[in-house]
């Protein structure tokens, strides 16, 4: 296998006397989608945090593409192309979503004028812009103001804006949550397209969107990693059934 964009190793994390995070290692390939599954509580939300910089580990390295990033902070890290969507890309609801888009390609060409209502005119913000846009199928929309687009739409706005920040890798924490069965089958067809740009480490409580999309799964329960495998494998697995999947195996 290729050399992993992502290589955790041995991560623990502790809150007083519980172990959120207890000796993780995984890691995250070129093309790849790795879903995070394990019931609340398990842990899933701590180790996507320890990974963004938003928690810092007790022990254990974190190395993003090949370079060791445990002291650096959030913003660092996201410069690095360590990509947080659906969070870090806050969407301005009145303006369009071509302004949006353009902020976010603003942003990670290191402009520091943020806040203002971009140039429509300025083409090296349009063009990126406009391609993005495109990439999510949001053509149409280009013109609309972020308020009046669909849950879906605005998933998919949110993308574009994370596509603009130029990834390496997605980092995407309960992406299908509030969506309805349309929404989420939409999502999950983008995310496919998606792992060809930058892989994703995919935390998910939807199955039907974890089965379909992933290429490794990797079960947290109580903080530790109990079992990485294939679909195939994670579905076979007594372990894991007995912990976690029941029926939905
Ligand atoms: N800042 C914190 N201080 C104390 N305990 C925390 C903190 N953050 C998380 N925990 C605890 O760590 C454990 C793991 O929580 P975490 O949110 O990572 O789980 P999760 O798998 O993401 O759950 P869910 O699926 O419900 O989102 C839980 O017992 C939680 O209560």
């Amino acid at each position: 296998m290729s050399e992993p964009i992502l290589d955790l190793h041995n991560l623990r994390k502790t809150f007083g006397a519980l172990t959120a995070t207890d000796d993780v290692s995984l890691t995250l390939h070129p093309g790849e989608i790795h879903a995070l599954i394990g019931p609340n509580g398990a842990g899933k939300s701590t180790l996507i945090k320890l990974i963004s910089g938003e928690l810092r580990p007790d022990s254990g390295t974190i190395r993003f593409e090949g370079q060791a990033i445990d002291r650096l902070g959030p913003a660092a890290r996201a410069r690095l192309g360590l990509a947080r969507s659906f969070q870090v890309s806050a969407v301005i609801p009145g303006f369009t979503v071509l302004e949006n888009v353009m902020l976010a390609v603003q942003g990670a060409s290191g402009a520091s004028f943020r806040f203002l209502r971009p140039a429509l005119r300025d083409r090296a913000l349009t063009e990126p812009a406009q391609f993005h846009i495109a990439h999510v199928g949001m053509g149409t929309r280009a013109h609309m103001p972020a308020a009046d687009l669909s849950h879906g739409e605005r998933r998919r706005l949110e993308i574009a804006m994370a596509l603009a920040l130029r990834p390496r890798a997605f980092l995407l924490d309960e992406p299908m949550a509030g969506m309805g069965t349309e929404g989420a089958r939409d999502l999950t067809a983008i995310l496919s397209e998606l792992r060809t740009e930058a892989p994703i480490l995919l935390v998910e409580h939807d199955m039907d969107a974890v089965f379909a999309l992933a290429d490794r799964i990797s079960v947290l329960v109580y903080g530790r990693i109990i079992a990485t495998g294939t679909v195939a494998e994670i579905r076979a697995s007594e372990a894991v059934r007995a912990a976690y999947l029941g029926d939905a195996a």
